[in-house]
């Protein structure tokens, strides 16, 4: 397969797995969800198994059947699906990325492995290179993020001669807040296609000035026609305007930040504007309370960012 493929741009939502309240998948909710980000969101491409999905805390099974549902309802709907496959072992992300080219996702993407830790660049690139070699005809995407994974090999590093070691490699999901690192990862790959996502929504607009492709985020699930408005006003070179969207975006994200704010929360939030039940997180994550929910409601209405019919309608939570 020649690559680039069709290159991935723009918002990327970051799903929610969705659970029943005793912890199980709900998969029949999934299909409600395609249409509620494209109609509603306006986002076309998604990012499976992530952090916001839960990713790490499901079982091989449990990633491979959640991976086949969001391909499926998301066929002729969605633009792309990328699979998260990172695992802390070789042979489950390997399984994880041969069955996402099985079932016809768009592109995988890993994190470095967060247990043992690679201690060099050679040593990361080895592990990611055996995942992308299960999926040769993938696009493969590194999924940088030095918070959770104290993996502080930086991506500007990384990416010089990446594509010798990872032929099909094609981008970054970048969340972390060294810009420095980011507008590196542009600069010294203008000849290359590579997707350069972004992956801090509250700060995307800085990211979009120093060249970000694109963004991939939690947020993007129930503000995604908000950071769509800032992206069309950034590509109009209306930057007041810009900075005024994401400014009202930062207003709500500083607000729970505040509260306290995970994927718990994220998962309340979604619930509450989608309409969408989305369930408990998995241990060892506790649930959002109530008075998070509370609060984060009214937030949402004070900067007008509520409109969701199942809200009016006053369905309970
Ligand atoms: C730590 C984390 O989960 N980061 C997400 C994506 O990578 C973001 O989408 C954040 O949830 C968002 O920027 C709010 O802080
Ligand atoms: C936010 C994000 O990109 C993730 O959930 O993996």
């Amino acid at each position: 397969m020649a690559f680039p493929k069709k290159k991935l741009r723009g918002l990327v939502a970051a799903t929610i797995t969705p659970m029943t309240e005793n912890g199980e998948i709900n998969f029949p909710v999934i299909g409600q969800y395609v249409d509620y980000l494209v109609k509603e969101q306006g986002v076309k491409n998604i990012f499976v198994n992530g952090t916001t999905g839960e990713g790490l805390s499901l079982s091989v099974s449990e990633r491979r059947q959640v991976a086949e549902e969001w391909v499926n309802q998301g066929r002729n709907k969605l633009d792309q699906v990328v699979i998260h496959v990172g695992a802390l072992n070789v042979k489950e992300s390997q399984e994880l990325a041969q069955h996402a080219a099985e079932i016809g996702a768009d592109g995988i993407a890993v994190i470095a492995p967060f247990f043992f830790k690679s201690q060099n660049k050679d040593a990361l690139i080895s592990f990611l290179r055996e995942v992308a070699a299960a999926a040769p005809t993938l696009p493969f995407y590194y999924y940088h993020m030095p918070s959770m994974t104290g993996v502080k090999i930086r991506a500007e590093e990384l990416l010089d001669g990446i594509q010798d070691k990872i032929p099909t490699f094609q981008g970054l999901k970048f969340t972390d807040t060294d810009l420095l690192d980011f507008g590196q990862c542009v600069d010294q790959n203008h000849q290359r296609q590579f997707a350069l996502l972004f992956g801090v929504d509250e700060q995307l607009l800085s990211a979009l000035v120093m060249g970000a492709t694109g963004a991939v985020g939690s947020t993007y699930n129930y503000l995604g026609k908000k950071t769509n408005q800032m992206l069309e006003a950034f590509e109009q070179k209306d930057l007041a305007s810009a900075l005024s969207y994401q400014f009202r975006i930062q207003r709500f994200i500083n607000y729970v930040i505040k509260l306290g704010f995970g994927v718990s929360q994220t998962k309340a939030i979604m619930t509450l504007v989608s309409g969408i039940p989305m369930g408990p997180p998995r241990l060892p994550l506790q649930k959002a309370t109530q008075e998070f929910t509370a609060k984060a409601e009214a937030k949402l209405k004070s900067l007008d960012f509520l409109s969701s019919p199942s809200v009016k309608e006053g369905k309970p939570l």
